[in-house]
């Protein structure tokens, strides 16, 4: 939660919003997908869960797998590293494999996933300008001091009137 401190503003990004930009990554992909289509979805957990369905479901994917990334924090000294691989045997070098997360932040995450698949094509929903250059398809950019809030961290809840009684 603190790391979130730092940032100036905040994007909330409904469920609503997020299944709509998810469907526009699908569209934008159609531009470069191979001619018979993705081979398979790799998603990266836990965000790019949801996004990949989505996109998986547009573009007719039925192959879908995950790569789990821990981060760890510069005071541990430790650099992000894989906990869990896709099938090898399905994705290969990620020729003609799609990968799919909610944001590219810092570029950190995908810096190691491009190692494990560097001919994979990389996609996400939200880019901020540090990571941008790691990914090949987004459909909106924040501004790096900003913090994007999910629908699965968010609940709908009461706010109080502008003006009191
Ligand atoms: O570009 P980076 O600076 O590496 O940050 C982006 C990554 O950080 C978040 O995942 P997180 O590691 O918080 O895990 P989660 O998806 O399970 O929430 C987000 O979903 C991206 O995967
Ligand atoms: O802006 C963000 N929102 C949610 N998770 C994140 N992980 C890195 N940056 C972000
Ligand atoms: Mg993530």
């Amino acid at each position: 939660m603190t790391d979130r401190l730092p940032h100036e503003k905040g994007f909330h990004v409904s469920w609503d919003q997020l299944h709509r930009d998810a469907r526009a990554l699908a569209w934008r992909l159609q531009d470069t997908s191979p001619r018979d289509g993705w081979r398979a979805v790799v998603a990266i957990t836990r965000g790019g869960m949801a996004p990949a369905m989505i996109v998986a479901r547009e573009l007719d994917i039925r192959a879908v797998d995950t790569i789990s990334v821990k981060s760890y924090n510069h005071q541990a000294q430790s650099e992000p590293r894989i906990i869990k691989s896709p099938d090898i045997d399905l994705v290969g070098d990620g020729e003609g494999v799609l990968i799919v997360d909610d944001l590219v932040d810092t570029g950190k995450t995908l810096e190691v996933v491009r190692a494990l698949l560097p001919k994979a094509h990389v996609a996400t929903v939200y880019a901020k300008p540090m990571g941008r250059e790691m990914v090949n398809t987004f459909v909106t950019e924040v501004s790096q001091d900003t913090w994007i809030f999910f629908p699965w961290d968010m609940a709908l809840q009461y706010v109080e009137p502008y003006r009191g009684t």
